[in-house]
């Protein structure tokens, strides 16, 4: 079914708040253009609450909205989301699925992370470095999924499995991946030596994607995907999770239940700034908590205590 597509102009100062409301009434992702007639082609994609900081000053911002939903009731929801905005600057037209997964091709490439994880892209040939015999290759379309490398704070959990791996942590574990979108964190973590892994993700998509890339990476018969209320009650020696900061905080306890004593845990998401509530809700069950920057996101791990 194609999907319905909302643009509108967006000032700076506007951003945070148009995406907001957009995010409120349910948007599944967000582009932002540059308004110039100079640059038509350039734009960022990202995951709504995920966003990524523009370079330009006249902007288009771009929604994305399930096929079938009617521009009225959206506008309608729109103006209750957020009465202070003129929405009727908003423009309508059907897309379908493949221009969406086409705008995220074209901006990807294979990307490498820590000594030898790498991220490829179906569509490129393997560069060099990626052809080695000891290379994790991931290979990935995210589709709509969020997670292709690109964004920090997948960049940093993707650097920490790699270091995992090198310390032989990796090795034949079972690894969980909260919070999964297209499943790059479990494919790298069994690339990498993991006898198995677990996808959980609240967003049906999200879990589907997985599941395709578990499929076309032929790991599938070593991952499992699941929604947050059906996930095995169990430990593991190694948990990955990278949701937003609040999403962090609320899961401390159920997060910390899933890591093994001595296990290891590391959390991103977090805003730079926002990594003290983190921290304090982590200290007591996990020791040895450091704190890694890239760019404006922070990425925390730790060891469960015994
Ligand atoms: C920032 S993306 C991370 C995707 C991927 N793991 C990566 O590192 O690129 C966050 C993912 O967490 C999911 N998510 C957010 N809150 C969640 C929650 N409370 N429970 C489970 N999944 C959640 C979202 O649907 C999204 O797919």
């Amino acid at each position: 079914m194609p999907f319905l597509e909302l643009t509108l102009p967006c000032s700076e100062a506007e951003q945070p708040r148009l995406e907001r409301a957009l995010e409120n009434v349910g948007a599944l992702a967000m582009t932002l253009a540059d308004a110039h007639a100079d640059a038509p082609d350039e734009q960022a994609i990202f995951e709504p609450g995920v966003g990524q900081t523009p370079l330009w000053g006249e902007m288009a911002l771009t929604a994305l909205f399930e096929g079938g939903t009617p521009p009225e009731l959206l506008l309608h929801a729109l103006a209750a989301a957020d009465e202070g905005v003129d929405w009727s600057r908003a423009r309508f037209r059907e897309v379908a699925d493949q221009d969406w997964e086409r705008a995220w091709m074209d901006q990807y490439e294979p990307l490498q992370f820590g000594r030898r994880t790498w991220i490829v892209p179906w569509n490129h040939a393997l560069p060099e470095g990626a052809d080695n015999d000891d290379a994790a290759v991931v290979r990935l379309d995210p589709g709509l999924a969020f997670g292709s490398g690109t964004h920090p704070t997948t960049a940093l959990c993707l650097a920490w499995l790699d270091g995992l791996a090198d310390s032989g942590e990796l090795d034949g574990a079972q690894v969980l991946d909260f919070g999964c979108g297209s499943g790059i964190l479990a494919l790298a973590a069994l690339k990498l030596g993991a006898a198995g892994a677990t996808g959980v993700d609240n967003d049906p998509q999200a879990l589907a994607a997985t599941a395709d890339n578990a499929q076309r990476n032929e790991v599938d018969h070593r991952l499992g995907v699941y929604l947050p209320e059906d996930e095995p009650v169990r430990t593991y020696p190694v948990v990955v999770a990278n949701i937003l900061a609040s999403a962090l905080v609320a899961l401390a306890d159920t997060l910390a239940a899933r890591v093994a004593p001595g296990g290891r845990i590391a959390l991103s998401g977090i805003l730079a700034g926002q990594q003290d509530e983190v921290l304090e809700r982590y200290a007591g069950a996990f020791e040895d908590l450091s704190v890694t920057q890239l760019e404006d996101w922070i990425r925390i791990s730790g060891t469960r205590r015994g």
